[in-house]
């Protein structure tokens, strides 16, 4: 058997006996990009260009409950966080998500992308696509972010250091190889491409200003190898779900 991936749980490296520097964290959180969810096999197939119409519209499906899930995960993150200031740029995740009076937001645009896969809207939004792993997987993050304390929610929403690369890579596979996909539905990657560099600048920012005793950098590490296991797990139940 081929082990691609060893559980993380809070130890993904023994870590230090002291607290490090901001950039010495900073290079701690990058090194977990190996446990990424761009190296599991279903992605690795996805930017391949070897999935089928019904596994790219199964994962479509099942994403959306991750998509519909940030804005009320970042909402669980404002309401603990007593920081004005962190508050006042934080907010705008939510309406990236959720879109405004005049501007449509990531979950509309998500919408359209599953359309352009052929997956009915109604389909999307009643989520009887949805497998438990993924439902299981995502109702943890937003129960992490209630429940633990506001810094490591922020420092969970670090894998988005790791998603541009994964995002720009998938736009070309998906412009390459599954042309029978409307090029139009992709603007959701398009807009992440610059979105998720802005929103982990922040999160960067606030984590090396907030973490500097080796309990709360140890934690920051932790809440991320939680993350990757989150998003690793929903690829693992998308992946049995739909088998080639
Ligand atoms: O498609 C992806 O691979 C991917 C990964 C991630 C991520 O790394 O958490 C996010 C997104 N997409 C995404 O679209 C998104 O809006 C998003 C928000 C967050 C977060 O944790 O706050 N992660 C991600």
């Amino acid at each position: 058997m081929t082990v691609t991936h060893a559980p993380n749980g809070t130890g993904t490296d023994a870590g230090p006996a002291t607290a490090v520097g901001p950039e010495a964290l900073v290079e701690r959180l990058r090194s977990q990009a190996t446990r990424y969810h761009s190296e599991h096999d279903f992605h690795v197939r996805m930017n391949a260009g070897e999935l089928s119409p019904e596994q790219i519209r199964g994962w479509v499906a099942n994403r959306f409950c991750y998509q519909e899930a940030i804005p009320r995960k970042d909402a669980a993150i404002l309401g603990n966080c007593p920081d004005r200031e962190i508050r006042k740029r934080w907010i705008r995740r939510i309406t990236d998500h959720d879109g405004t009076d005049t501007t449509e937001g990531g979950i509309e645009a998500w919408l359209r992308l599953g359309e352009a896969c052929g997956v009915p809207r109604h389909e999307m939004e009643d989520g009887r696509h949805i497998v438990p792993g993924v439902r299981f997987a995502v109702d943890a993050y937003v129960t992490f972010a209630r429940t633990r304390p506001w810094v490591e929610a922020v420092a969970s929403s670090l894998t988005e250091l790791f998603a541009p690369g994964l995002m720009a890579e998938r736009l070309a596979a998906f412009e390459k190889h599954y042309t029978w996909i409307d090029q139009a539905g992709l603007d959701y990657f398009r807009n992440r491409l610059h979105q998720a560099p802005r929103d982990s600048e922040h999160a960067l920012e606030i984590v090396k200003e907030h973490c500097r005793t080796v309990e709360s950098q140890e934690s920051a590490v932790a809440a991320l190898a939680f993350k990757n296991d989150v998003l690793w797990s929903m690829m693992d139940a998308i992946d049995k779900a739909y088998p080639s």
